[in-house]
């Protein structure tokens, strides 16, 4: 039978894809709906003219009488509760190819409809953590996107929980790998985006660059897996074809190999725990080819060692984490400050967060630290 999927996010890197999955696998998934910011909206209405959509949601509030007009007989939601909205439809699979913490309720409303989440997102995970998964009402219900995580889970399919020693995250190493930490803090937006493997929106890419993407990520797997973040490690993998790995108690490591293709991941965690035949092109073993793995230079990145200390310190650091580095990636990318202090800001707001001593972690502490933290970051970044 037909999946029914929610896109979110759907003119972005991660939405565009998956719509490419769902048109090259007639019959196996029916798009419900989609949504996006509304900075594309020929796009939008181009997809949901192609997928037959019955409602399309968008976050700026003008573009509503626009999408109207371009799409008559089809329901639009349009506001910033609109993917939320959306997303609690009860559909399938609701893919969260949102960037940003923005998609925090989004990832919530999804759950508590016990729609599967398809979780590209990863901020609302690292932001919401225990909140988000209080908010589902069935095990599994999580499906990485992340292509890490994705990795892993499905080396987790090799072992019992009790037998893993350790997850061993890989990392590109991004643009600025084998850099020194002076030639880094000065790097442009040009540089930056230009990431050496994968074709990504402008801020994963950006947090590639600077190694917050993996912290980020070990926060994520942390909070997918159950495993503590002492017992997840990064190494640096510049080719990106072994995905991830998972060490298990006896010696053994299960590693997840494929060309960089996010179109594999998504497939997955569309279909999951099914696969889709010819979803991305395998490995090509007939030519020569040699794989690399160093250790990160933590001197140099520091982000990921932020990361570790972050979700040590209590529930709300990591949301901080994240809206001290949105705040600072959004500062760069309009020109307004150099690249070192993008983590430097980050590690400044969370040095001065006091954290939530609470037993049980709230949306209203999640949002009053994103809240203080982006506040915070704007004012460091302001004072030069
Ligand atoms: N791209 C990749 O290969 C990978 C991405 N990810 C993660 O997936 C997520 C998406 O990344 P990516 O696709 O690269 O990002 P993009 O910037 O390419 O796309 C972001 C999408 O989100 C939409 N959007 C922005 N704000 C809102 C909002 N308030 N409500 C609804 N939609 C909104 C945008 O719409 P509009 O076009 O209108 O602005 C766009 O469709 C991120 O969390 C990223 O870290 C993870 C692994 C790989
Ligand atoms: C494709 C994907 O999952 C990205 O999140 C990717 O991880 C970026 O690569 P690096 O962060 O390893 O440079
Ligand atoms: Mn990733």
């Amino acid at each position: 039978m037909s999946r029914s999927v929610v896109v979110l996010g759907s003119t972005g890197s991660i939405g565009t894809q998956a719509l490419d999955i769902v048109a090259a696998a007639p019959g196996r998934f029916t798009v419900a709906g989609l949504s996006a910011g509304g900075a594309n909206l020929e796009l939008l209405v181009a997809q949901a003219r192609a997928h037959a959509v019955p409602v399309v949601a968008v976050a700026d509030p003008a573009a509503g009488p626009t999408l109207r007009d371009a799409l008559p007989g089809t329901r639009v939601l349009a506001g910033p509760d609109a993917a939320a909205e959306l997303a609690a439809t009860g559909a399938d699979v609701v893919l969260n190819g949102i960037t940003g913490s923005v998609g925090l309720l989004p990832t919530l409303a999804a759950l508590r409809a016990g729609s599967t989440l398809a979780l590209a997102n990863k901020e609302s995970l690292v932001v919401g953590g225990a909140l988000v998964h209080a908010a589902a009402v069935r095990p599994d219900q999580i499906v990485p996107v992340d292509s890490e995580h994705s990795a892993i889970a499905q080396a987790l399919r090799s072992g019992a929980p009790g037998e893993v020693h350790r997850l061993v995250l890989t990392a590109s190493g991004g643009p600025f790998r084998g850099w020194s930490a002076e030639r880094v803090a000065s790097a442009t937006p040009q540089q930056a985006l230009a990431h050496p493997t994968w074709s990504m929106g402008p801020v994963v890419t950006v947090n590639s660059a600077s190694l917050m993407n993996k912290g980020l990520e070990l926060i994520e797997a942390h909070l997918l897996f159950d495993v503590p973040v002492e017992r997840i490690a990064v190494v640096v993998h510049p080719q990106s074809v072994v995905h991830s790995m998972v060490e298990f108690v006896d010696g053994s490591t299960i590693a997840q190999a494929s060309p960089p293709d996010m179109r594999l991941p998504i497939a997955l965690g569309l279909a999951w725990p099914d696969r889709v035949p010819r979803a991305a092109r395998p490995c090509d073993w007939s030519a020569a080819t040699s794989w690399t793995f160093e250790p990160l230079a933590e001197d140099v990145f520091p982000a990921v060692g932020l990361a570790r200390s972050a979700a040590a310190a209590s529930a709300t650091h990591p949301a901080v984490y994240n809206a001290a580095n949105e705040e600072g990636v959004a500062a760069f990318l309009a020109g307004r400050i150099g690249f070192g202090r993008i983590v430097a800001t980050v590690a400044r707001v969370l040095e001065e967060h006091d954290g939530t001593t609470a037993q049980a972690l709230t949306l209203d502490a999640v949002l009053d630290a994103e809240r203080w933290a982006r506040a915070r970051a704007r004012e460091v970044l302001a004072a030069g």
